[in-house]
């Protein structure tokens, strides 16, 4: 059992899927997936390329309109919305506000991402007072992260793991209740998995954690949950440990990295 799996019991689901479908011309890409995301817990997506995990991060974050099934986002139906809605709702997908300005330093990357979603930036002026609060903010999640060392660095010259800690530092400004990350160990070193696989832990403390990850070993050390896709449909469902040692997810990784 991981690290991740021992504390119970589960709390509160705050997304959910059922019979979730998706079609293009004929072809079935997604069919029939349950899911259940909880509060405080990191859940993975896992599967062989082509299994259908961009698809349903895509149904979820309503990018993409569903054929079959339903979506519920504490306790809404939101199958019918759309994605600026939901995001509102505090359903956040990384890469939506992930482009960080590169001449911007990390502070300055931090006062933009917060006054989105108090809704300043459409303010002319601000009045000192509620600059210093997105200060104070900023100061706390650039603390939170680890990043207070590189506070007045230009993004451009951080290195490729900070700049992936800042992009979700920039998420976590609008305060998400559920962040959809999607592989965020791609094209990393070992040093910056280890950190940025940290602040991940960190961060679903108070949220929920949806991830679609191919690092296996992150998978096994952070996530509490793992469902497994093939060809669209749930092949495995339950701690790392369990899926692991399922025959059927071994097959469908024969000659993957699993
Ligand atoms: N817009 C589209 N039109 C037609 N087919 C699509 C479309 N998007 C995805 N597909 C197909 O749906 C299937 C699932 O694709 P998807 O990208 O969701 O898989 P994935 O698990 O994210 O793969 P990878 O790990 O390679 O990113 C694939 O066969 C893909 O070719």
């Amino acid at each position: 059992m991981t690290r991740a799996a021992e504390t119970a019991p589960e709390p509160q689901v705050v997304l959910s899927a059922r019979g979730l479908g998706k079609d293009f011309s004929g072809f079935t890409a997604v069919n029939n997936v349950n899911l259940d995301i909880h509060h405080a817990r990191i859940h993975a997506l896992i599967g062989p390329n082509g299994a259908g995990k961009t698809t349903v991060f895509n149904l979820l974050t309503k990018f993409l309109p569903p054929t079959r099934g339903r979506i519920t986002l504490l306790g809404t139906d939101i199958t019918a919305m759309k994605p600026d809605a939901v995001a509102r709702m505090g359903l956040v997908r990384s890469f939506q506000i992930s482009a960080v300005f590169p001449h911007l330093t990390v502070l300055e990357n931090l006062r933009v991402a917060l006054q989105r979603p108090a809704g300043l930036a459409t303010q002319f002026w601000r009045p000192l007072s509620s600059l210093r609060r997105l200060d104070g903010r900023a100061d706390e999640l650039i603390e939170g992260l680890g990043l207070t060392p590189w506070r007045d660095i230009r993004a451009a010259d951080l290195s490729y793991g900070r700049k992936r800690v800042l992009e979700i530092a920039t998420t976590l400004a609008l305060d998400p209740k559920v962040l959809l990350l999607d592989e965020p160990m791609a094209g990393m070193g070992h040093e910056d998995v280890h950190t940025v696989a940290e602040i991940i832990r960190d961060v679903a403390r108070d949220r929920a954690v949806l991830m679609v990850e191919h690092n296996l070993s992150v998978v096994a050390d952070i996530c509490h949950r793992v469902t497994v896709l093939q060809r669209g449909e749930i092949l495995a469902e339950g701690d790392y440990a369990t899926v692991a040692a399922d025959p059927r997810v071994r097959t469908a990784y024969m000659g993957s990295e699993a």
